[in-house]
């Protein structure tokens, strides 16, 4: 696991969000008070040479301002991976602009000044495979000038014991920690980190995240991710962006996105058998759930009215009440028609 740090994560990252959730326009640039850390407009990114075009970013635009936390959701395919190397500046758009840091990412000269205030971690680890964990966070330390101290790194991300192995000698897992580490190294303003939690353990992951919230309120760094985890981004980040097919199909903080996509709540209790239940004015259907039992579930969308009508017909006799929140998975399906598990075609 990472190093011991206290659990400070929120139930709902979104809720102490600095981050907002209007689309992005040049206009809103201009008149957004909050620094920016990274404007991107009108990208598109087509990949030719194989047996058909791909279209992996059919016109993104995404802004990420000073202390922002910001998942880029979507399901295999859809242009994640290529959207944040655009970002970063590893990968060259087609068309459309980005700034990082005040710095257009086509200005070489200007990325390179830059380079030492942001910290990347990629998806497939590219990293020697026969230097050593301190090794490469020693180079690193070098190449960034930096104060951090490579120990402390090393215990933090939470592979004190690895720290003399090398790199093909560790779990992908392992790999993904160093990658992480890596990107940490120059005390960042800015982080870019793709699926950095793909091969970590539950544990694991939630201790990389408070290494993220350490970074971002130290330093008001400001972090993209790119995740499939819908669940997880929907706890951890401030504002996700959930593209499909090249394209970027709701923005938001996961509580608003919610609510404005979805008005109705499920409620779902047991009931006695012999209950008498009027399915129709419910808006309820039932099952047999055994013991002399039956299940009820219900669409409102006024649950806490409904609680009360509920209570007073059923009060006696209902147990097992629920109340289901919509998830980012139900909005995915809901705004694709797809489950988040199926490939972009
Ligand atoms: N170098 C490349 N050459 C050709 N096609 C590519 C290249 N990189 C990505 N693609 C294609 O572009 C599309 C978007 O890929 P990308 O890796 O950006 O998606 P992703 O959302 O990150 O997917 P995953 O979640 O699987 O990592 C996919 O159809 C992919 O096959």
């Amino acid at each position: 696991m990472f190093g011991a740090i206290k659990n400070r994560i929120p139930r709902d990252a979104g809720e102490r969000s600095r981050g907002a959730t209007r689309p992005i326009g040049t206009a809103d640039i201009r008149s957004e008070p909050r620094e920016l850390r990274v404007e991107a407009l009108g990208l598109r990114k087509t990949y030719t040479g194989g047996a058909r075009e791909i279209h992996a970013l059919q016109g993104v635009d995404l802004h990420v301002a000073k202390g922002e936390f910001v998942g880029v959701l979507g399901p295999n395919g859809a242009g994640k991976t290529t959207l944040i190397e655009c970002l970063e500046g590893i990968r060259r758009p087609d068309t459309g602009e980005v700034r990082i840091l005040g710095a257009d990412t086509s200005d070489a000269g200007k990325m390179k000044k830059i380079r030492g205030r942001m910290g990347i971690a990629l998806q497939h680890s590219t990293l020697p495979p026969r230097l050593t964990v301190r090794e490469i966070l020693t180079l690193q330390v070098r190449l960034y000038a930096s104060q951090v101290r490579v120990d402390r790194m090393i215990d933090l991300v939470g592979i004190g014991d690895k720290a003399d192995q090398r790199i093909e000698h560790l779990s992908g897992g392992q790999q993904q920690r160093v990658a992480v580490a890596m990107a940490l190294m120059g005390d960042p303003e800015l982080m870019f980190l793709d699926e950095p939690t793909s091969q970590l353990d539950p544990h694991a992951r939630l201790a990389l995240w408070e290494l993220l919230y350490t970074q971002r309120d130290r330093r008001d760094a400001s972090v993209v991710i790119t995740t499939h985890q819908m669940e997880e981004a929907q706890r951890i980040c401030d504002r996700v962006v959930i593209i499909d097919h090249g394209r970027v199909i709701a923005e938001g903080r996961p509580k608003e996105l919610l609510r404005q996509h979805f008005t109705s709540r499920r409620m779902n209790f047991m009931l006695p058998i012999a209950a008498a239940l009027d399915l129709r004015a419910l808006n309820a259907r039932s099952e047999p759930a055994g013991n002399g039992m039956k299940r009820v579930s219900l669409q409102t969308e006024r649950p806490g009215a409904t609680l009360v009508e509920l209570a007073q017909l059923y009060g006696d006799s209902m147990i097992d009440l629920s109340v289901e929140e919509p998830t980012l998975e139900e909005l995915f399906v809901k705004l694709t028609g797809t489950a988040l598990q199926g490939e972009t075609a």
